[in-house]
């Protein structure tokens, strides 16, 4: 095999949890240094519907990571079989909100309530999941750009390219189309280099 060759086929370990790290310091700098010059502080109100242990377990993360970096927490713990309504009025208090900069409502929420009308409620501004169908659809979009980007796809683009991994010219297979996860990375493979990557959906759900 050619040289090239094989330096290509070499695998690169991604260190997961050295970036993570660093990137909660670079998170706690700034939020210090926003605290400082402008006596702000980060303000996220993270909403959980009842009392699915995974969801409690992703929030109870989420939350702990904010308050490692100084970020305000505001925790809406809501039952199980609140109405619609009720949780959109909760929305709609929290956008008004002056201390709150960005609002997070765990998904899934339970069966009574419709996911769409909830997350299309979320002010665009505070919108940090990038759910909104305005920032995904900007996500899908040639030189637009949303407000934010959902987490765990940027998290995945974040470890290749802190790792030194570039997407330029490669193929990537994404196995999964939810609107979560698949159908954010494919968009945002396609947004990295949309040239040249094909980035091709699996049906798996
Ligand atoms: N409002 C939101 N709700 C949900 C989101 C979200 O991003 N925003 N995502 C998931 C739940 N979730 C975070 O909340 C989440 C679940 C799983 C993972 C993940 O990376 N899983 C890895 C395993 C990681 C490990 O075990 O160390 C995997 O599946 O391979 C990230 C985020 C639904 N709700």
């Amino acid at each position: 095999m050619a040289s090239s060759e094989e330096e290509q086929k070499k695998a690169t370990i991604i260190d997961g949890k050295a970036i993570a790290h660093t990137i909660r310091s670079e998170i706690a700098s700034e939020v210090q240094q926003l605290s400082t010059k402008h006596g702000k502080v980060p303000g996220l109100a993270v909403i959980i519907v009842g009392s699915r242990k995974d969801s409690q377990s992703y929030v109870n993360m989420k939350r702990k990571a904010c308050a490692e970096v100084g970020i305000k927490s505001y925790d809406i713990n809501l039952p199980e079989k609140v109405p619609e309504a009720e949780l959109i009025q909760k929305v709609q208090e929290l956008n008004a909100h002056p201390d709150i900069h960005g609002i997070l409502v765990q998904l899934p929420l339970p069966a009574h309530i419709n996911e769409e009308n909830v997350l299309n409620e979320i002010s665009i501004e505070k919108d940090v999941d990038g759910f909104h169908p305005s920032n995904i659809g900007k996500l899908g979009m040639k030189g637009r750009d949303p407000l934010f980007q959902p987490c765990t796809p940027k998290g995945c683009l974040e470890l290749l390219s802190r790792s030194g991994i570039s997407v330029k010219s490669k193929r990537a297979v994404v196995v999964g189309r939810s609107n979560i996860v698949g159908l954010p990375v494919a968009l945002l493979l396609l947004k990295a280099d949309d040239a040249v990557i094909r980035s091709s959906l699996t049906h798996t759900d």
